[in-house]
């Protein structure tokens, strides 16, 4: 365990670090984030004993640092600076065994077999065994980085103290660097401290974070704690947002640039809607911000084109998105700028609607076959089939991300109203269908003009929302019956 407690240090009268105070256990990483010339190098030497400090103290298993002879300290505590300046020119192997130093009566005169295996091990961790006979001055930027971090292994301590690790590494390094790390904390339950520049890696991968500004702690605790829009706005100047971790419960930011790229004005009218019986087409001639629970192209993203597809009612495919994936390229448009779903109605019964407020306007797109129509609330095994409902509510304004998904509900509340008003029925329970059960939903919006907060019954936007969507599934509802009564 790593106890630092009030340090306070600096060059000549010059205070740098001041009143630095924290914990970090076994087996547990402290990642330290603060801008440039904020003190994170002047605290580790601080830490590491390199630089007396002014006051304050650091402590390894309760005992100063300062009660430990220079070899013993450095027994527990490895130390991987942020630059490199070396005179001669060693071999990796070279490099590396000089982390056994502390563990030398003399200088090599006592080799041992652990020595050996500690420096293998290291040279294994870092990848670097077959650079083995290099030398350093004739490696990339990256490549040494993972000597100077095998080096600082190959000391075994207790304790590891890194100042930019990933420094010069590419992301794919800097992943199996932080990986290592990881892993080795955990198995050989190391006390890690480490710098980082890049505040998604320090988020992903420590335990606790420290913020540090002018020297001083802002902030102190576990990532959620510490990587705040408000934080990390105020301490480095810059405009980020934040949002969650597709795979981890750990924050990310993504930094929003000063200078954007000069966009065209965009308005989304109902006319430029293409429809014809193979399908709906909506092409943009901006990205729309979108949310959708498509086929291709689900969740999240910016895309310019919205294709909602006729497909046969035979229509059966082992892997669906593949087919829509190639279908959509074929139609010369990118997949990678494409929201793709399907509907076995007929596409040119859509509905396509434009509804204006005095904030903008929104336009609905409503395909609708009921003939696979469900009572959610009745949960009965059933064989899927035909008849699905694709609502697109586009919206010409500026939605937040909330707005995103009170828009989504108002638009289930409106259809689920409709499929009441003309009595749409499961035809497993005989009950009002709540919808089908392949129903699709998308929100886009051009992200320009009014900004729109909320899009519940009680906004403006809502209003527009519950009465588009009610009409023009009703609408369509209408349409697929004429249809089913034709073919009849
Ligand atoms: N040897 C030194 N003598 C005097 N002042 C120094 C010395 N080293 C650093 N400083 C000053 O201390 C302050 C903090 O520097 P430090 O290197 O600790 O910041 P940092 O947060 O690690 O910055 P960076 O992100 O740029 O690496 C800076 O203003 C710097 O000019």
């Amino acid at each position: 365990m790593l106890n630092v407690i009030g340090l306070t240090g600096g060059y000549g009268d010059k205070k740098i670090v001041k009143d630095v105070s924290f914990t970090v256990n076994k087996g547990s990483i402290l990642g330290i984030l603060g801008p440039n010339g904020s003190g994170k190098s002047t605290l580790m030497k601080l830490i590491s004993g390199v630089l007396p400090a002014e006051s304050g103290e650091v402590q390894i298993e309760g005992s100063s640092i300062s009660t430990f002879p220079p070899k013993q300290l450095a027994r527990k505590m490895a130390v991987l600076p942020q630059l490199h300046t070396h005179s001669f020119a060693h071999t990796v192997r070279e490099t590396v065994s000089l982390g056994r130093y502390p563990h030398q009566e003399g200088w090599f005169s006592s080799w041992s077999a652990e020595d050996e295996r500690a420096v293998l091990e290291a040279m294994s961790l870092m990848d670097i065994r077959h650079y083995e006979k290099t030398q350093i001055d004739q490696m990339s930027g990256g490549e040494q980085q993972r000597v100077f971090v095998a080096q600082a292994l190959a000391q075994d301590a207790g304790i590891l103290l890194l100042d930019e690790p990933t420094n010069h590494l590419d992301i794919n390094h800097q992943k199996e660097l932080l990986d290592t790390i990881k892993k080795q904390a955990i198995e050989k339950e190391l006390t890690i401290v480490s710098i980082f520049h890049d505040i998604n890696l320090a988020s992903m991968y420590c335990d606790q974070l420290l913020l540090l500004d002018k020297g001083s702690v802002v902030r102190i605790g576990e990532p959620h704690e510490v990587v705040r829009e408000k934080d990390i706005k105020s301490v480095y100047k810059t405009r980020i947002s934040n949002h969650p971790h597709p795979e981890l419960p750990k924050p990310q930011i993504t930094l929003l640039p000063g200078v954007k790229n000069k966009i065209a004005t965009h308005q989304i009218c109902a006319e430029d809607f293409e429809i014809s019986n193979g399908m709906v087409l909506y092409r943009s001639a901006t990205p729309l911000k979108t949310v959708s629970s498509a086929v291709v192209n689900a969740g999240s993203g910016w895309f310019r084109n919205f294709m909602n597809r006729h497909v046969d009612a035979s229509y059966n495919v082992d892997d669906s998105v593949q087919e829509m994936t190639d279908f959509i390229e074929k139609s010369g448009l990118k997949t990678t700028d494409t929201v793709g779903m399907m509907t076995a109605v007929q596409t040119q019964d859509a509905i396509v609607k434009e509804y204006e407020s005095l904030f903008g306007s929104v336009v609905i797109a409503v395909t609708a076959g009921v003939g696979n129509g469900v009572d959610v609330s009745k949960a009965v095994e059933r064989s899927v089939r035909v008849g699905t409902i694709n609502t697109w509510i586009l919206v010409n304004g500026v939605l937040s991300n909330e707005a995103f998904i009170q828009a989504m509900i108002t638009a289930t509340e409106a259809k689920t109203k409709a499929l009441q008003v003309r009595e749409v029925r499961d035809p497993l329970t005989g009950t009002i269908a709540t919808g089908t059960s392949t129903d699709s939903c998308l929100v886009a919006a051009t992200q320009q003009g009014e900004s729109l907060p909320y899009a519940g019954p009680i906004t403006e936007l809502g209003k527009l929302i519950g009465v588009g969507v009610f009409e023009c599934t009703i609408k369509a509802l209408d349409l697929y019956e004429l249809a089913k009564a034709k073919n009849l």
